[in-house]
């Protein structure tokens, strides 16, 4: 059986994954090429699923697929396989959550029972401009900035993104810390709203393939084991372990688009990211909204399935408590 072209997209939270993944869906339709995704999600709910209604998706929910959910993955991948027997796939694509290690995802396609069936062409990494320098120093956890650089390590292309939020000097900045962690092959894309050439970011970039930790085994190129063994020596990245930490807020009652805004701005720093569904006072339908960067943006359009309303955030060194009685005190207190 000819291998499934796979890749993984991998990026902190909030980076622009999901927004990159929509165009590089389109582009697969454009092409007559039916795909399958792969989507992580850290909290319980997928509250992205409106985005991705027309395709091939599988989910994998509350967890990371580098490590709590690791054999989900591989019944999941073994799942998508007897699925592709039936009516075949063309391309594979596993976005991982924001604090999954890519190198790791790669491990378990390239793991023995499925390895034959999968073949690695490209781990993509997305970087937030307006925020990567910020997160190199407002995270003091050894395992956040070590998951940072690993996810731009174990790229084979970088997308440096939402450059629309920064200015020149900035971005030359970023440039700057970046060329310092990447080889000089790595390609770098950038750009805002993931608007790239497509068709030259799914270019086979064969560095990267198949790594094994647990038997310390390589079984291609050297550019990869070089990654491989570093990736050996560091400690397990698992950052929502030791800090990182999702809240799922259901039940969420009618409110206002200023007062979901002014929630949302008024949470503490340590919240990364928020998303979810909301039901809007004086309007008809359910609203998906997203937060990250300090930025709110809820959408004009009500959702066609049926959800419930739900809020997710992810942060770091969140203290529940405080958020809750926030929450009680704006949202849910009418
Ligand atoms: N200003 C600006 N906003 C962007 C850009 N790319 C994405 N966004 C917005 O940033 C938010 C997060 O984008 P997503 O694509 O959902 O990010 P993600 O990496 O999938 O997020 P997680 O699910 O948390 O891992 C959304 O509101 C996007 O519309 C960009 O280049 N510029």
């Amino acid at each position: 059986m000819k291998k499934i072209p796979s890749y993984v997209i991998s990026g902190f939270l909030g980076s622009g994954k999901t927004t990159l993944l929509l165009h590089v869906l389109e582009y697969c339709k454009a092409q007559n090429m039916k795909p399958a995704v792969i989507l992580n999600e850290l909290g319980s709910v997928n509250v992205e699923s409106h985005l991705f209604q027309e395709e091939n998706v599988f989910e994998l929910l509350d967890g990371c697929i580098c490590c709590s959910i690791q054999d989900d993955l591989k019944v999941t991948l073994t799942t998508l396989l007897e699925t592709h027997a039936q009516s075949p796939i063309d391309v594979l694509f596993i976005e991982g959550t924001g604090v999954a290690n890519p190198l790791e995802i790669v491990e378990v396609i390239s793991s023995p029972s499925l390895v034959h069936f999968f073949e690695i062409q490209s781990v993509i990494s997305v970087i937030d401009a307006s925020s990567y320098l910020e997160d190199q120093s407002i995270f003091t956890l050894k395992t956040v900035r070590d998951l940072l650089k690993n996810q731009i390590k174990g790229a084979t292309s970088v997308v440096l993104n939402k450059v629309d939020l920064v200015n020149e000097k900035q971005l030359q900045k970023v440039e700057a810390k970046l060329a310092k962690v990447l080889d000089t092959e790595t390609q770098v894309f950038n750009t805002s709203y993931g608007n790239i050439d497509i068709r030259e970011l799914l270019q086979k970039q064969v560095k990267a393939t198949v790594i094994s930790h647990k038997h310390h085994a390589c079984s291609h190129d050297h550019h990869a084991c070089s990654h491989s063994h570093e990736h050996h020596e560091h400690e397990h990245s698992h950052v929502h372990h030791s800090g990182i930490k999702t809240i799922t807020i259901q039940d969420v009652p009618s409110l206002s688009r200023r007062k979901l805004k002014k929630w949302l701005k008024s949470l503490p720093e340590g919240i990364i990211r928020g998303k979810g569904y909301v039901s809007l006072e004086d309007e008809r339908g359910i609203y998906p909204f997203q937060y990250s960067s300090n930025q709110v943006y809820i959408s004009e359009f009500s959702q066609e399935q049926a959800i419930d309303p739900c809020i997710v955030l992810i942060g770091k060194d969140i203290d529940i408590t405080h958020i809750q009685n926030s929450y009680t005190a704006q949202i849910s207190v009418q």
